[in-house]
């Protein structure tokens, strides 16, 4: 088998393309950083450190890169069984139109075996995205072989992967925690499904996604801004302090209601998800910076995200959300010299205030009563 993997970042070679190669799968990396391209063309391997209780160093083998932009790409996926990704989600629009390009040119050379691709980003059914921006990119005549022969597989992701130490020297070095889930919606694969060790396969993705999203994510992003805001570097130090966790905590537990109405999920385990999630934030051997996780705000702030979204759940199914009101007024405190959104999040409070900024960024209607609350919190909240 043959991988082409979009993004060799943190994730792309902490998780998902270490997981292809160790499979024994033939893996190109696609990236547009030019000294991670040269640094894996050069060495073809790359050290992996797993941290915690027994940690080990692995390296993974047997990979080289391609420039994203360049027309091997197009080449490769003409040739590949299996393409994933983990770019971050506004960039599933960029690769887009190179990925349309390759099934054309596979589609021509007459290769009928089944090409599977895999987003493995942090939002509800990212592939799907995925697919839309392919199909609008790809001529007509080829959709109907494109829907016969490429599965568009939707996926849940789940491994903390922090930028290495800002002391190494090894651009391609990563560092991950012991923990990682890799859930895959088995009903749109194309031909046999694969057999990839790390790999789970599931026909109720819905349930895993919003579970991770809404229980991981709402709350690593709720420890970054409470975090920010009372003066911590990263998300172990902010997750310590006692009053970030018991809002982070509650804010998870508001949202696991939602979950298990939704769901059905079992409540004991679902607190027992909680509870180790809280664990993996602690993890005394990850520096994990609040700018990290809390980056690109306005998304985070959006509708299908991690913050309104369970919210949304709440009302729906009239619930307690004092937690998520308090997280979601923090997000709109978040501060970063290097976040683009976070500046753009500065212009429009500055701009409109906070009312109208949330209900532009979020959705929501500004005249409701879950707005209100969020800018009374957000008033009441001030920086260390
Ligand atoms: N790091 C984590 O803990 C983690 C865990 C689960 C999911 N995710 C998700 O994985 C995705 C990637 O996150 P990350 O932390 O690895 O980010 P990252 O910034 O470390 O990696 C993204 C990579 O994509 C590359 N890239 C940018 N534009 C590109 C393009 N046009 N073509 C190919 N590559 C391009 C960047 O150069 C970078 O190497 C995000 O959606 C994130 O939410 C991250
Ligand atoms: O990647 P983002 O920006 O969507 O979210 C930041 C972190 O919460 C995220 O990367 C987690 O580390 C990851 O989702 C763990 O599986």
């Amino acid at each position: 088998m043959k991988a082409l993997h979009f993004g060799a970042g943190n994730i792309g070679r902490g998780f998902i393309g270490k997981l292809l190669a160790d499979a024994g799968i033939e893996l190109v990396f696609a990236d547009v950083n030019q000294a991670v391209l040269d640094a894996l063309n050069a060495r073809h391997e790359y050290p992996v450190h797993v941290v915690g209780e027994n940690a080990q160093l692995e390296t993974v083998k047997g990979v080289s890169a391609v420039n994203s932009t360049s027309e091997e790409i197009i080449t490769l996926i003409a040739e590949v069984d299996i393409v994933t990704t983990a770019v971050g989600p506004q960039i599933l629009e960029r690769i887009a139109g190179s990925v349309a390009q390759g099934l054309a040119k596979r589609s021509d050379s007459g290769n009928v075996r089944p090409l599977n691709i895999i987003a493995c980003e942090n939002m509800v059914r990212g592939t799907s995205q995925l697919k839309q921006h392919v199909l609008k990119a790809l001529p007509e005549q080829y959709h109907a072989w494109t829907e016969q022969h490429v599965g568009f597989v939707d996926s849940a992701v789940d491994r903390i992967v922090p930028p290495s130490e800002a002391g190494s020297s090894d651009v391609l070095e990563v560092t991950v925690e012991t923990f990682s889930e890799w859930i895959v919606d088995k009903t749109q694969f194309k031909g046999e499904l694969p057999d990839i060790p790390g790999m789970e396969l599931t026909d109720n993705l819905m349930a895993f996604v919003e579970r991770k999203l809404f229980t991981l994510n709402t709350g690593h992003a709720i420890t970054a801004y409470l975090g920010q805001l009372a003066g911590h570097q990263t998300i172990r130090d902010a997750i310590l302090d006692e009053k970030v966790r018991q809002v982070v905590k509650g804010a998870m537990q508001e949202s696991g209601e939602v979950l298990i109405k939704r769901y059905g999920f079992d409540a004991a385990k679902h607190a027992a998800y909680i509870e180790k999630i809280l664990g993996r934030f602690e993890n005394p051997y990850l520096k994990d910076d609040v700018e990290r996780v809390g980056r690109q705000p306005l998304r985070k702030l959006s509708a299908g995200d991690r913050l309104i979204k369970p919210t949304l759940g709440t009302l729906e199914y009239q619930l307690p959300h004092d937690n998520l009101v308090i997280g979601i007024a923090a997000a709109m405190h978040y501060r970063s010299e290097q976040d683009p959104q976070a500046q753009e999040l500065v212009a429009l409070l500055d701009q409109l205030g906070p009312q109208a900024t949330l209900a532009q960024v979020s959705g929501l209607d500004a005249n409701s009563e879950v707005v209100a609350a969020v800018v009374q919190a957000y008033d009441g909240l001030t920086a260390k």
